[in-house]
């Protein structure tokens, strides 16, 4: 298959929480000088936006009527990164233990995904620089399956749990752990993101230092550039 140069060339990667799926995905974006999208904020911004609007997230119906006031926008300026719904910046909001208790409610339901996933497609075609780094759950399946370079990014769970826990501070780590576990078994009804499809390439960062996974990441990238000419 060979690249056209005048679409961007899209890296698709997905995996379970707390992989370095958007850590790693940002810092491989910067150091190539392209774009990033991070499709889980999006996810986020709806919960944080369902929130907002007073609807009980467990409501589909509820759920899928928000989308229509949902006016949600994100940069892929890896450098620069900020998620707005309307005038609100919503970038560290989104982040909260209480919108990822809630979130996979709002992912679980199709519409929702039909209509994001349209709006990752449409930023994913608007990218002017010369790739985009597309992370989340679906990419290299649903989303972007023909993408020339997919990675699945992976660490055993324990690793992950405490990466996470790391972060959040003033939080206990074994609520956190409980809730990534439990997110990650929500999401895994929806769509399989804890085993490689054909033809996507698993990077498992459990015995990888931060800048070796982003490495390792390059490399995949760097065969596939190579095998798409
Ligand atoms: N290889 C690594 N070594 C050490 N720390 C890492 C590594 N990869 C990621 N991290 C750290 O792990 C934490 C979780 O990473 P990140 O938020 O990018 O994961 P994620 O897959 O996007 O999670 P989520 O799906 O929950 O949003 C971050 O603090 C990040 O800096
Ligand atoms: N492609 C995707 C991306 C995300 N989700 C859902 O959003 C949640 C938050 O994602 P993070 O990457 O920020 O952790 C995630 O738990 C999923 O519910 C999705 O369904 N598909």
């Amino acid at each position: 298959m060979h690249h056209d140069p005048v679409h961007p060339f899209v890296v698709a990667v997905d995996g379970p929480a707390g992989s370095g799926k958007s850590s790693v995905s940002k810092a491989v974006a910067r150091s190539l000088g392209w774009g990033f999208l991070d499709t889980g904020a999006a996810y986020r911004a709806l919960a944080w936006h369902t929130v907002a609007s007073g609807v009980d997230a467990e409501d589909a119906a509820s759920v899928i009527a928000c989308l229509d006031s949902f006016d949600y926008r994100i940069g892929t300026d890896p450098t620069g990164y900020a998620v707005h719904v309307g005038a609100t910046d919503v970038t560290r909001a989104i982040r909260e233990p209480g919108i990822s208790g809630v979130v996979s409610l709002v992912a679980r339901v199709p519409e929702v995904r039909t209509d994001l996933i349209e709006r990752f497609r449409a930023i994913m075609a608007a990218e002017r620089r010369g790739g985009i780094v597309v992370e989340g759950r679906d990419i290299t399946t649903v989303v972007a399956p023909d993408a020339p370079s997919r990675i699945l990014l992976t660490a055993s769970e324990e690793v992950r749990m405490a990466r996470r826990s790391a972060e959040l501070v003033g939080h206990s780590a074994a609520a956190t752990g409980a809730q990534l576990r439990a997110r990650d078994a929500a999401d895994s009804k929806v769509v399989d993101f804890m085993n490689a499809a054909d033809g996507v390439v698993t990077v498992d960062s459990t015995d990888l230092d931060f800048d070796q996974t982003v490495e390792a990441v390059l490399a995949v990238i760097r065969d596939a550039q190579v095998r798409t000419g």
